[in-house]
């Protein structure tokens, strides 16, 4: 079953330059797709024209049945409940503890006031320990944020995602900030989100062996063009150099 469909895509900041150039794919409810792609390719624009964190100029984004480009404001603040989103940077409050950090995912359920109040159940905080716990962190959860190594710091992101309860996640870059050991557990972890829990990602990546390791299907971006659509296994070094306009030889860095 389709979860989300883009059909001619298109986004431009300013007139003189198209970023999204006619991108089509659909993704398969609980599929681990990646884009990959060369710096400047349009991978954080595509994944936010998602949720209209950036507006898009050109064709359609059907996700989850719903016409995303024709919500208000309303209809947008229920739609992002169904789409968590983890950041390269983590996007934490660093002075606030792990457990208020991921019970912020909860936002988009409340009203303003009981959002800033701080107002959530005995529910909401059992399923965050819960979900801190399923990535290995609660032992950590009353310290502050920046008192967590990286890896920590992602882990918090996911489970402030997670706390959503969404039909997908977004992850841009997820791993850009981190060693290859932390980096190892952050796609595990959101491998497992997708096999064992169903939940659809979607990740930026700028490695291509992870990309081919952990996807479903790869997506590649080329000038905000789709130059590639298909299973790790199908990517050539033909079609890496379609992606990058380089040698696979040259994106090793000795
Ligand atoms: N808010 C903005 N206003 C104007 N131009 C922007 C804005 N955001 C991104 N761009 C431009 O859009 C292009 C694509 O950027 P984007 O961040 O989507 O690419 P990317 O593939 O994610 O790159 P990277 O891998 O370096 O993060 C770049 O040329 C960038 O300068």
């Amino acid at each position: 079953m389709s979860l989300l469909k883009i059909e001619g895509l298109g986004k431009s900041y300013t007139a003189d330059k198209q970023i999204l150039k006619n991108v089509n794919f659909e993704i398969k409810a609980g599929e681990f797709v990646s884009i990959i792609g060369p710096s400047g390719a349009g991978k954080s624009t595509m994944l936010r024209c998602i949720n209209r964190m950036v507006e898009f100029n050109e064709g359609k984004i059907i996700f989850n049945h719903q016409d995303v480009g024709s919500l208000n404001n309303k209809e947008l603040r229920k739609l992002r409940t169904n789409i968590g989103m983890v950041f390269q940077h983590y996007n934490l409050v660093p002075r606030l503890t792990v457990i208020e950090n991921v019970l912020h995912g909860r936002f988009g359920y409340k009203t303003t006031l009981q959002g800033v109040l701080g107002r959530y159940t005995e529910e909401e905080k059992e399923r965050a320990f819960y979900l801190l716990e399923k990535l290995g962190i609660h032992e950590h959860a009353y310290k502050r944020c920046d008192q967590l190594s990286g890896g920590q710091q992602q882990r918090v992101g996911i489970c402030r995602a997670l706390i959503q309860e969404p039909k997908l996640i977004l992850c841009d870059e997820p791993i850009a900030s981190l060693d290859p050991s932390s980096s190892k557990v952050i796609m595990d972890h959101l491998k497992s989100i997708s096999t064992e829990m169903g939940i659809t990602c979607l990740v930026n990546l700028h490695q291509v062996e992870v990309a081919q390791h952990y996807s479903d299907h790869i997506i590649g971006l080329n000038k905000g063009e789709v130059v590639f659509r298909g299973e790790g296994s199908e990517l050539s070094a033909e079609q890496i150099q379609k992606i990058y306009e380089t040698n696979t030889k040259d994106l090793i860095i000795e």
